[in-house]
C-alpha cells in the first residue's frame, strides 16, 4: 500500500507539470517528442482523479486503486526512455527513479547551501565565454562533502576554469590543506586567483599554469604518489584515462577521485551518437565498470559524476 501510495504520488507530481514548463530542448528534439506526449497524457491522466475516487470505501477503493495503478504503469512503462518522467522499470523490482524537471531541478538548487563567495564568483563568471563549464552549485556541495567526509587535507584539480569547483574544496579544507589546481588557460586563471584571495584561501591552493598532464607527471616525478587524498577530473574529456591513470598513482588507498560529465548530456546512452568525445567517454564509463583497482558509483548529478574510491 506504501509502494502503490508512492507510485501514484510520483506519477501525480509529474503530472502536475504543466505544458508550458516541458523543457525547450526537449520539444525540439524528435526523440524526446514522444517523450512530450506521453507525459502529458500523464498530466491528463492526473487531473481528472477526482479527490473523491481516492476516498471511497475499503473494498471499491482497493479496487479502484489497483486499477489505477495499473492504468499509471502502463503509462509510467510506455515512457520509460523519457529524459525528464519518472522510469519504472520491472528488471529493478519496478523502482521509480524521477528525472529532473526544470522546476524540480530549481527546488534541489534552493536547497544548496552556496556560499555567498561562491554565489559571487558564479555570477561574474556567467557572462564569460564558457560558463556553462563550470560545475553547478549542487555538484559543488556534493564535491565540499566528499573532500569533507574525507577528512581530506591534499587535493588536487584537472580542470579549473574561473575557479568555482576549486574554490568549493578550498573553502572546506582545513588551514593546512593544499589543492594542486592545474589550468591551462591563464586568463580563466587570473579570475580564480582573485577569488581565492577574497575568500582568503590563497594560501591553501598551488596554481599549475599548464597541460595537466605535464603538471600530474611532475607531481610523481617529485615523489608524491601515494600522498594526496581527493582528486577531481573535469577538463579535456578526451584525456579522462589518462588523467585518471596519474591520479590513480597520486591518490592513497581509500582516496577519492571523481570524474565530470560521465553522462555527457545524455549522449552516451544514445546508440545514434558517436562522436569522439561521447565515444571516449562512453568507453571511459566502461573501463571503469571492470576496473578492480577502485570501487565505483556513478551519480546523476549535473552532467554525471562518477565517485571512484582507491582499494
Ligand atoms: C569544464 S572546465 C572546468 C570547470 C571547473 N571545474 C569549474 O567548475 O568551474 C574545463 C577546464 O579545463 C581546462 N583544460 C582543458 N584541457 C586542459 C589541459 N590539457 N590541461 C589543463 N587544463 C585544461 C580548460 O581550459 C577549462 O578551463
Amino acid at each position: 500500500m506504501v509502494m502503490a501510495n508512492s507510485s501514484i504520488n510520483s506519477v501525480l507530481h509529474q503530472g502536475s507539470m504543466l505544458p508550458h514548463e516541458f523543457p525547450l530542448a526537449s520539444l525540439q528534439r524528435p526523440a524526446s517528442f514522444h517523450s512530450f506526449s506521453s507525459t502529458w497524457a500523464i498530466t491528463n491522466g492526473a487531473l481528472h482523479v477526482s479527490p473523491k475516487r481516492w476516498n471511497c470505501s475499503a473494498s471499491s477503493c482497493c479496487f479502484r486503486f489497483r486499477e489505477c495503478r495499473c492504468r499509471w504503469k502502463r503509462i509510467v512503462r510506455s515512457c520509460s526512455t523519457s529524459e525528464f518522467v519518472i522510469s519504472n522499470d520491472e528488471n529493478y523490482s519496478n523502482k521509480q527513479v524521477v528525472s529532473l524537471t526544470p522546476r524540480l531541478y530549481d527546488y534541489v538548487l534552493k536547497n544548496v547551501r552556496e556560499p555567498e563567495i561562491l554565489r559571487q564568483l558564479r555570477q561574474e563568471t556567467a557572462s564569460m565565454r564558457g560558463s556553462q563549464m563550470q560545475v553547478s552549485p549542487d555538484q559543488a556541495q556534493l564535491l565540499a562533502m566528499l573532500v569533507q567526509i574525507l577528512g581530506a587535507e591534499r587535493c588536487i584539480e584537472v580542470g579549473v576554469y574561473t575557479g568555482y569547483s576549486s574554490l568549493a574544496i578550498a573553502l572546506v579544507l582545513p588551514e593546512s590543506g593544499h589543492l594542486v589546481a592545474c589550468e591551462r588557460d591563464a586568463k580563466s586563471l587570473d579570475v580564480a586567483k582573485k577569488y581565492y584571495q577574497l575568500a582568503g584561501v590563497s594560501h591553501k591552493v598551488d596554481v599549475k599554469l599548464g597541460l595537466a598532464m605535464d603538471s600530474l607527471e611532475s607531481l610523481i616525478l617529485n615523489g608524491e604518489a601515494g600522498s594526496y587524498d581527493f582528486a577531481f577530473i573535469d577538463a579535456e574529456k578526451k584525456m579522462n584515462e589518462k588523467y585518471f591513470e596519474l591520479l590513480l598513482q597520486l591518490v592513497r588507498v581509500g582516496g577519492l577521485i571523481v570524474i565530470d560529465n560521465v553522462l555527457w548530456h545524455g549522449k552516451v546512452s544514445d546508440p545514434l551518437v558517436n562522436d569522439p568525445k561521447t565515444i571516449s567517454i562512453r568507453n571511459f564509463n566502461e573501463k571503469l565498470m571492470e576496473d578492480k583497482r577502485v570501487s565505483i558509483s556513478m551519480v546523476p548529478i549535473g552532467d554525471g559524476m562518477t565517485i571512484c574510491r582507491k582499494r
